[in-house]
């Protein structure tokens, strides 16, 4: 195949102008950033928007800033969030806790409501927090966990999940892109295997969210999770958000019962009484200062389109795995991603069994992908911040630095 050059495709690009919006994009130091879906880049206006903050509203409005806005932003953010990235009415996320802290609350909401059942259905290939969490929940409840080995490398398919699905399954938890292939899962078809069987469904959404279109409504989803610092670019240790579908959040009941998820947190009651809707599964105090970056992102995502940003990162993975075929692939490199745009995320991951070398030698040249064992090298591309020049100039460097370990 030949190559598109990676000026044409700069020059072409209509989202190429909100690169200027982050910060240091082109900042010679570093080479290439290819690891966007691990720490997305900051937005230039966040740092007005964090010392603005500390000026106004905490500076000058302090305490009384918790009534005047930050009680609510939990769930307005969750809202935007909800409109902008995750096809979901309003009053169905939240904006809270980590991921992980978020997964095992929802895990448990959802086997609250299927108690009579005592499976839980995971994939190997699934990020570890969310194996580890859903293993521990087993441990301390004395429920079976159903491993799926995807047969394919790349991911699971509903037949899989279908395939172990019986009147004992609780609950479905699976990653909708897969942090290692970068695989997408069927989120619609999924979803109606796992209620066929009585099932509720979980989706972990950290490697979606902002990268592509997301219908959580429309897919009939239950619950879902993911985090903020990667396309949505709130920064290391932003808070996670989480999804609870408004037919379920009557009936579920989550095992942290915190004053600020409680219907009147300054009553002081004696007793937890839970808020009405999506509130309740708020735990305690929100991390409002690390939620501000998230703001500005949405905001661009609303500017930029949903669909752009997907077809960008559809062209720039294409790019990225014709690169590799030319570059990589000769020197022994197997691409692991599939090679079905549909089918894949905003990542491609190489294997070669030299590559945890090559990254360490890459990081020390400005050339930031990651490395994910046993093998691979991660091209995490974000469409609003990643130029085919960037990408260009990074798996140039792979090839560099493998040729020079593989010439005889
Ligand atoms: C699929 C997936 N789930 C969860 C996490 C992380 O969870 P947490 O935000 O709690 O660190 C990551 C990445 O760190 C991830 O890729
Ligand atoms: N969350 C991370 C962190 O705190 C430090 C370093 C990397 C990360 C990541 O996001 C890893 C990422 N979720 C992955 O897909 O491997």
């Amino acid at each position: 195949m030949t190559i598109v050059p990676a000026s044409k495709l700069d020059a072409a690009d209509p989202l190429a102008r909100f690169r200027s919006r982050f910060v240091a994009a082109d900042d010679p130091a570093v080479v290439a950033y290819l690891d966007g879906n691990s720490l997305g880049r900051p937005l230039a206006v966040t740092g007005e928007r964090l010392a603005s903050f500390v000026d106004g509203a905490w500076g000058r409005g302090l305490i009384r800033s918790w009534d005047a806005a930050w009680m609510a932003e939990p769930v307005t953010v969750g809202d935007r969030l909800a409109e902008v990235a995750l096809g979901a009415a309003p009053g169905q996320v939240i904006v809270a806790d980590s991921t992980t802290v978020l997964l095992y609350k929802l895990i448990r909401a959802g086997l609250s409501v299927r108690g009579d059942r005592d499976e839980v259905i995971i994939d190997r290939g699934n990020f570890p927090t969310d194996r580890f969490v859903v293993d521990g929940i087993a441990a301390e409840f004395g429920l079976t966990v159903r491993y799926l080995s995807a047969p394919h490398a790349s991911g699971v398919r509903p037949e899989d999940v279908t395939a172990v699905l019986s009147e004992r399954t609780a609950l479905v938890v699976l990653s909708h892109i897969a942090y290692r292939s970068g695989f997408i899962a069927d989120m619609a078809a999924t979803t109606r295997a796992a209620h066929d069987a009585g099932a509720l469904m979980l989706w972990d959404l950290c490697h979606s969210v902002g990268a592509l279109p997301v219908e959580l409504d429309a897919c009939d989803v239950d619950l879902a999770a993911g985090c903020t610092y990667k396309y949505l670019n709130g920064g290391p240790g932003s808070p996670a958000f989480g999804y609870v579908s408004a037919r379920l959040q009557e009936q579920l009941r989550q095992p942290i019962w915190g004053w600020m998820g409680a219907s009147d947190p300054f009553a002081m009651g004696p007793q937890y009484e839970p808020a009405a809707g999506i509130r309740k599964f708020i735990s305690g105090t929100p991390p409002v200062l690390a939620m501000q970056p998230l703001k500005d992102m949405l905001e661009l995502i609303a500017e930029a389109g949903l669909d752009e940003v997907r077809r960008k990162s559809v062209a720039l993975t294409e790019q990225a795995i014709a690169l590799a075929d030319e570059l990589l692939v000769p020197l022994g490199a197997t691409v692991a991603s599939p090679r079905d745009p549909a089918e894949r995320g905003s990542h491609v991951t190489v294997d070669h069994p030299l590559f945890a070398e090559v990254t360490a030698a890459l990081w020390e040249q400005g050339v930031i992908p990651d490395f994910r064992p046993p093998d691979g090298i991660r091209i995490g591309l974000s469409p609003l911040s990643t130029s085919f020049a960037e990408l260009e100039r990074g798996v140039e460097a792979i090839a560099r630095e493998l040729r020079a370990r593989t010439a005889a």
